[in-house]
């Protein structure tokens, strides 16, 4: 049995299940279950707190995880990523009221409010820079207001929570984060069982990323139709009843599908369309 830890609240955990379940495994029915078996896929799923996951990961308990790449700095546990995920995006950035700090040297002496004291004591340690850092669970936003720090370090995806609370960034941003597959460094890269999971997730990355185009077009623009839909490894081209036209069918970037539908049908091709890709191995 491959062991899994998965987010069981916040911002990771609705969208961590979801691809599970599109991957094909079996997802807890409600909140409260805290390890499912999926023994026809042979996994068997831990919901735990996301800050705990690169610990539990770690440790070696648990084979893989998913978690948020600042959880996992923030932990400083001997654990990587192997795969990234592409949700719960966010930048993690001190704010302050607007002009009260002006950069990172002003926060010398200052207190800093954040959730994430490990990446936070890191970042300032590397640069010199010698300020009080006091933990707080969350809604970090609201310590300047009531007065238990001058600065705040914390996750910003729209800046809605800054602007609520009238606070504004200062300095560069810490780190990017997004939702990862963690495992413990140094574990071997190619035992199957994890290889067979990271191929499904990619599978539902790929779905999610990409459609099936299809098209017909006149042999003598089958080059310049190709060069717009080059397919990940080289596009399906079969000839049509009628002479002098092919079917031809790629895999594009969902963003850009209807770019490339506008100049297909610019060089002539018709019947051009665009399918969903609902699971798929590269
Ligand atoms: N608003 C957000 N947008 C995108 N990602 C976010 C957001 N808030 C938190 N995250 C990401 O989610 C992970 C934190 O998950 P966690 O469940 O601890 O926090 P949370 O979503 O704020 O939940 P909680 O309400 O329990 O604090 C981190 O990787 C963080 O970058
Ligand atoms: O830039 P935004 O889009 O506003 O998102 C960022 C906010 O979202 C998260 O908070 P959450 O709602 O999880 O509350 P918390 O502070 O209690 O963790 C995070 O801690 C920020 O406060
Ligand atoms: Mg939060």
């Amino acid at each position: 049995m491959l062991r899994i830890a998965v987010p069981n609240k916040g911002s990771l955990s609705g969208p961590a299940s979801a691809m599970l379940h599109e991957a094909g495994y079996r997802q807890r029915k409600e909140s409260k279950e805290l390890v499912t078996v999926d023994p026809d896929n042979e996994v068997e799923f831990f919901y735990l707190r996301p800050k705990d996951i690169a610990i539990y990961v770690s440790s070696g308990k648990l084979d893989i995880g998913i978690t948020g790449q600042d959880l996992l700095i923030d932990s400083n546990a001997n654990a990587e990523t192997i795969l990234p995920l592409g949700f719960a995006r966010s930048t993690f950035r001190f704010a302050s009221r607007p002009g009260a700090v002006k950069d990172l040297a002003d926060l010398a002496g200052k207190t800093i409010a954040t959730s994430y004291e490990g990446i936070v004591g890191k970042y300032l340690a590397e640069r010199g820079v010698d300020a009080d850092v006091v933990h707080l669970d969350g809604a970090v936003e609201t310590a300047i207001e009531l007065g238990v720090a001058e600065a705040i370090a914390d996750v910003v995806e729209t800046g809605t929570s800054l602007r609520n609370a009238g606070l504004e960034v200062f300095g560069e941003p810490i780190m990017k984060s997004e939702a990862c597959v963690i495992r413990r460094k140094g574990s071997t890269e190619d035992d199957p069982k994890v290889q067979r999971f990271l191929r499904r997730l990619q599978g539902v990355l790929v779905a999610r990323t990409y459609v099936m185009m299809d098209y017909d077009c006149r042999a003598e623009h089958l080059e310049r139709a190709v060069a717009l839909t080059p397919g990940l490894e080289s596009p399906t081209v079969s000839p049509l009843h009628n002479e002098g036209w092919v079917a031809v069918r790629a895999m594009v970037p969902a963003k850009d599908a209807q770019r490339i539908m506008d100049d297909l049908y610019a060089l002539g091709a018709r019947a051009i369309l665009t399918t969903a890709i609902h699971a798929c191995r590269l």
